[in-house]
Formats: structure tokens, C-alpha cells, sequence
């Protein structure tokens, strides 16, 4: 291994109860809102196909036309308990909300910038209400960050010179005072969601962000924070030059999920994801695919079956609503929660053999697996291959609380036969298994 000083300072998953807390909670709210939320993805009459919290990016959108957008920010059907109620009802025990996105708008009054929500018609804090809305409903807060800052003077994608060196010191006394203050602010938040820390102006710092992230835990004891932030001393980001994970997760699966267990390491790991294609901000015309309750379900479940951490993205209207689409999609989400939930929550990988039919979810450090069946197979059978010297004492069907009764066909092998092959939504059985050989305790139909 090379020697680092700003690599990974632990091998394995952190084991404390902060982390484990983060562990448990398996599925989260992510919400991207901000000045992006006023022109929606569109300006001129022209749409923008990006994602829209980076129309400022556009050739087609002028610098100073976006930079006036603060003076129209007022979100007067803003409602934080209502935002919070309609977390709460789809099953989110956890909300990630961007404290200041690339364009570098501050949605709390900073006193180290003028770019915040102090100047806008609004003039009040958005954060600390959200904040406690979401802690009453019982949901913890984490907060977004990104660290590229459009707006700044002294940001810097690279440092080619002295002056930028200067101006990239300054910028970094302003972050570290930004991050402070959002802890001081808001002392009952669990985590920071670092972004925009691919520019090599972050990447060839790797010392600073290290000593960022120290910085922080020593404020905030127990604070929960992803690979995102840290560059190894030789510009690694994520693993460091020895393969070893940074930060307290695994935080590259944005808009992608993981194939198999093999893919995530024995890590802790998050993946966020969008409702349509690649929109994170408030888009007026959603432009390809649209994921569907099932489809947000199965990515929810696949994440919990290999380990990690399943977050679902909002983007509220500048007036502070909901698209209806949304609003639809967090009820018929939270609807299979409400029954199912149990299975998702403190869920684990489970270590059997992956099946066609879907996914298995371990309850955390028990012998309880969840099957979580999305393709249900024209014969009606589910195969159930348990690991060695392990005995399968007892199967039911969530939804009525069924007992089922599964055919042995041997060693450790079952066919559990459905009746009803349709179903609109992904069916729930709990295995009970214990130690020991599989035996016939007459509790199995033995195979013809
Ligand atoms: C969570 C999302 N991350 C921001 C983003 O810029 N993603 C695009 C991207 C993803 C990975 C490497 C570079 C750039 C998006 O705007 C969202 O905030």
C-alpha cells in the first residue's frame, strides 16, 4: 500500500450508533429546490434539455439574467408540514435538502453572503422551518452543500496562478465558515451531502478536505458524511490510492444502482435517484421516462437487498408546491410502505442465492428474511435455495398474514407455489429459518 496521510482513516464501516441509526433508516426524501425552480427549464421560449438546476449553465441563459432571480424568489404556498406530512405518509425516514446548490444561493440567511434568501422577497429562513417540520414528523434532516459556488468571486474550478491560489484560500476560510454556521444553526442535523467537488481546484487539495471533514466531526460528533467530500493527497476521490473508501458511505450511485453485492465492497453505501430521466430541480416539461411506483419500489428494495441506502428526489415548484405527479407518487409509494415497510426498514443483504423472482432483505441481525417478489413466474413457483445448515421453520405471506406452506425438494431447496398469480404490486413473504439441518419436521409438503 502508498503511504497516505489524507487517505481513508478507517478500514470497515463505521459501527457506532449515529451510523447504525443512518444504516437502519434505508430509505430517504432527497429535495432540490431553489432560484432553478423560477425559470423551470425553460427562458425565451426555448427549453432547456439539461438538468434544470444548472440552466444557469446555458448558453442560452445570460449570467445576469440568472443572478437577478433572487429578487422574484417567493415561495408564499410554501408549507413545511405539509412537505413533511407528505414525507412521513411514503415511508422517508430521512430528507436531504440542498442548504446551497452550484449556483451558490443560500436558502437560509448566511451572514458570510449577500446571495441568500435574506434578499429575496421572501426574506426568511427556509431551512430552520423545514428542519423542525421534518424532526417533529419523526424524520431526520441531512444537508446538501455543494462546494462549487457559481456566484462566488473567489471560487475556483482550478488554481493556475498565485492570485487564484489566493482567491482558492479565501474560498476555502468561506466554506468552512458556511459549514460551521449551518451546524450552529441547525444542531439537530444528522449528516452533510457533500457536492460539486469534482473540479481539481477541491481534487488537488486533498489535505483541506480532510481536515474539513475532522473539522466538522469535532462540531458535530457522530455527523454522518459520504465519499463525496474527500480527495486522497494525490487527487483520488471516493477510494483513496490504496482502494480504501473516504467518508462514512459510499456516495457515487447517483441515477444508477449497483448489480450485484460484489459491486459495493462490503461498503456502506447511498444511491439517489430522479423521477424522470436527469431532473434534480423543478422542471415545467419532463422530457422521457417517468418511473412508476413499481419501478421507484423495485430500485428501493434492490438497494436495501444488497446493503445500502435508497433516496428518492423531489423538486418543489417556486411557489412551494408539488408537481401533482409527485405528490401521486409519494402516495402510492408510502400506500406499500404502510404494509411492507417492515421489510424495508433496518433491512439488510440477506446472503442467500439472488432468484429470478426478486429480492431477498435480511432484518438486520435477526433470522428473518424478507422475499420481496416482483416477477412472479408463469408456473406460480418461487425457488428458495437457503444457505448450508440453515432450516426454514416458517413462511408468510405478508399482505393477510398467510401462513404458507412451501414444498421441500430436498437439502436446502423449496418451491413455495402462489395461488394468485396477478398482482398489481410486489408481493411480501417472511422466511423464519433457524441453525440446523433441514429435516422433515412436517411443517414442509415433502415432493412427490
Ligand atoms: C445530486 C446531483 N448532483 C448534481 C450534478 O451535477 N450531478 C452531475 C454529476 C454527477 C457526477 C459527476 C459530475 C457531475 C445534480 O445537479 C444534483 O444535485
Amino acid at each position: 500500500t502508498i503511504a497516505l496521510k489524507h487517505g481513508a482513516h478507517r478500514i470497515g464501516n463505521r459501527t457506532d450508533a449515529d451510523m447504525a441509526r443512518w444504516r437502519s433508516l434505508r430509505f430517504g426524501q432527497f429535495i432540490h429546490w431553489g432560484l432553478y425552480a423560477i425559470p423551470a427549464g425553460e427562458w425565451n421560449g426555448k427549453t432547456y434539455n439539461g438538468a434544470a438546476e444548472w440552466i444557469r449553465s446555458w448558453k442560452e441563459m445570460p449570467h445576469e439574467a440568472y443572478d437577478q432571480l433572487y429578487k422574484q424568489f417567493n415561495p408564499v404556498n410554501f408549507n413545511p408540514q405539509q412537505w413533511a406530512a407528505q414525507a412521513k405518509a411514503m415511508g422517508a425516514k430521512y430528507m436531504i435538502i440542498t442548504t446551497k446548490h452550484h449556483d451558490g444561493f443560500c436558502l437560509w440567511p448566511s451572514k458570510y453572503s449577500k446571495y441568500t434568501i435574506a434578499a429575496s422577497p421572501w426574506k426568511k429562513d427556509l431551512l430552520g422551518p423545514m428542519i423542525d417540520a421534518y424532526n417533529k414528523a419523526g424524520i431526520d434532516v441531512h444537508l446538501y452543500f455543494s462546494i462549487i459556488d457559481w456566484n462566488h468571486p473567489d471560487y475556483r474550478a482550478s488554481l493556475k496562478n498565485a492570485a487564484d491560489s489566493a482567491a482558492g484560500k479565501r474560498f476555502q476560510v468561506f466554506v468552512k465558515n458556511q459549514l460551521a454556521e449551518l451546524l450552529q444553526r441547525y444542531p439537530t442535523v444528522k449528516g452533510f451531502w457533500f457536492d460539486g467537488t469534482w473540479d481539481d481546484s477541491w481534487k488537488n487539495d486533498g489535505a483541506f478536505s480532510d481536515e474539513l471533514e475532522q473539522y466538522l466531526q469535532s462540531l458535530h460528533p457522530g455527523l454522518v458524511m459520504g465519499s463525496r467530500l474527500r480527495a486522497d493527497e494525490k487527487g483520488a476521490r471516493h477510494f483513496d490510492s490504496n482502494g480504501r473508501l473516504m467518508g462514512d458511505y459510499e456516495q457515487g450511485w447517483e441515477r444508477k444502482l449497483p448489480a450485484t453485492i460484489a459491486d459495493v465492497h462490503g461498503n456502506d453505501w447511498e444511491a439517489v435517484m430522479t423521477v424522470p430521466e436527469n431532473q434534480w430541480g423543478y422542471h415545467a416539461k419532463w422530457m422521457g421516462h417517468v418511473k412508476t411506483v413499481n419501478e421507484i419500489l423495485e430500485m428501493l428494495v434492490k438497494s436495501v437487498s444488497l446493503n445500502g441506502n435508497f433516496v428518492l428526489n423531489f423538486g418543489p415548484k417556486a411557489d412551494g408546491t408539488y408537481r401533482t405527479e409527485e405528490q401521486q407518487l409519494a402516495a402510492g409509494i408510502g400506500e406499500w410502505m404502510k404494509v411492507n415497510g417492515v421489510a424495508v426498514y433496518d433491512g439488510a443483504y440477506a446472503g442467500f442465492e439472488k432468484q429470478d423472482w426478486g429480492y431477498y432483505i435480511r432484518k438486520a441481525g435477526t433470522d428473518s428474511v424478507y422475499m420481496v417478489v416482483f416477477n412472479i413466474p408463469v408456473s406460480g413457483s418461487l425457488r428458495v435455495k437457503l444457505p448450508a445448515r440453515t432450516a426454514l421453520t416458517g413462511v408468510t405471506m405478508l399482505q393477510g398474514n398467510t401462513a404458507l406452506t412451501p414444498e421441500w425438494v430436498g437439502r436446502n431447496e423449496y418451491f413455495i407455489h402462489l395461488q394468485n398469480r396477478q398482482t398489481a404490486s410486489p408481493v411480501v413473504i417472511l422466511l423464519k429459518t433457524e441453525k440446523g439441518e433441514n429435516k422433515d419436521k412436517g411443517n414442509v409438503e415433502k415432493a412427490k
